[in-house]
């Protein structure tokens, strides 16, 4: 058994009342692990993607809540109510399109409400308590989705990732790349296909930094290559993370995941998506309904610092795409005959319909 625990980067760490996160726009190549003490603070670092993922969004959410309560623990209820709904509204502005934010903070929000017969001091710490078992509970979530797919990764295998859903992006193992790093450390050996993930480089970046530290075996190839390496029989599985999933099945992911999956579907290759359905509320009956986030236009037109496209380009930068349940699935045969339904990666079920795969949702957590 390999031991790749220790190689884990921490992305989110709340320590005495202080929150730390990891700055992922520095990685692979700097190291830099900043303390937070304000909200607005962890709302730039949302937004500008310096904590980023679904999961840690909705953690770093919550910590930042915690601060922004923090000094108005002289409050009366009623306003110290008042000024919490204020600053999840705030923080919930952020980045729209990861379940996780406003799940996290609709959570705190939920409890301070049921506490509201406590002095505010107690509501305070109880809130505290709830971002903190937030956060220990998204290492459980990631460890049984972990176990959950470990078996579908056998020796051999070149498995194909897009954008970033490891330990970065979660609490400890990630959604996607779970069943990956169970799976080496049971002995399995595979190789892992990192899409690069325009334009902000989550695979190139990130995905790759964090396999290779667990001496997983990773290979970076450009979102353009993924085609041909699926032509030429080198890869025999999908495996991505979600920010949101619609009651149909639909899932948003980062950009360039549906145009994964369409290829996936044309090579008859299995596309998984892995995830705790504990966030997702199903709340959009399909992926049609899911705000997409638009961001800036210098993400696209320039390479880091360097403008690469001319000045006045018309640009469009959806950060998202959805991949209809359709297209999700590891039978593409079988689903052509019942295209009906979605299949999601998550505790052992694999329903056959939305309806049930709803109630098993429920059920599983
Ligand atoms: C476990 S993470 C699932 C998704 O959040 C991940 O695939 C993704 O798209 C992240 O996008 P990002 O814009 O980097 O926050």
């Amino acid at each position: 058994m390999k031991n790749t625990a220790l190689q884990r980067p921490q992305p989110v760490r709340w320590d005495h009342g202080t929150l730390y996160l990891l700055d992922q726009t520095r990685l692979p190549l700097e190291t830099v692990i900043d303390p937070y003490t304000t909200v607005e603070q962890v709302w730039d670092a949302i937004r500008r993607l310096k904590v980023r993922g679904a999961p840690a969004i909705g953690i770093a959410g919550a910590y930042g809540l915690v601060l922004a309560m923090r000094s108005q623990q002289h409050l009366t209820h009623e306003d110290f109510l008042a000024q919490l709904d204020t600053q999840a509204a705030y923080l919930d502005s952020a980045r729209p399109t990861a379940v996780n934010l406003h799940w996290a903070l609709q959570r705190l929000l939920r409890q301070a409400r049921q506490l509201h017969q406590q002095p505010v001091p107690e509501i305070y710490q109880a809130l505290e308590q709830t971002a903190i078992q937030i956060h220990a509970e998204d290492r459980q979530l990631c460890r049984r989705i972990g176990d959950h797919g470990r078996p579908l990764i056998k020796t051999g295998m070149g498995i194909l990732t897009h954008c970033n859903a490891g330990a970065l992006a979660t609490a400890e193992l990630g959604t996607a790349l779970a069943p990956l790093y169970l799976a080496h450390e049971a002995g399995v050996s595979f190789r892992v296909y990192a899409d690069e993930t325009r334009p902000l480089l989550q695979g190139a970046r990130l995905t790759t930094w964090e396999l290779q530290q667990a001496g997983i075996d990773v290979t970076l190839i450009c979102d353009n290559m993924a085609a041909t390496l699926m032509a030429q029989d080198c890869i025999d599985m999908v495996i991505v993370g979600t920010d949101r999933v619609a009651a149909n099945g639909d899932v948003a992911n980062k950009i360039g995941t549906l145009g994964v999956a369409i290829l996936a579907q044309y090579f008859q290759i299995p596309f998984y998506v892995a995830c705790p359905l504990l966030h997702h509320r199903l709340r959009h009956p399909s992926g049609e309904a899911i705000v997409i986030e638009e961001r800036a236009q210098d993400e696209v037109t320039h390479l880091g610092q360097r403008r690469t496209a001319p000045v006045g380009m018309a640009v469009r930068n959806p950060a998202f795409d959805v991949t209809p349940h359709t297209l999700v699935g590891a039978d593409h045969r079988a689903r052509n005959l019942a295209a009906s339904y979605g299949e999601t990666l998550r505790a052992g079920l694999w329903p056959r319909s939305s309806r049930r795969l709803n109630q098993r949702f429920d059920a599983s957590y």
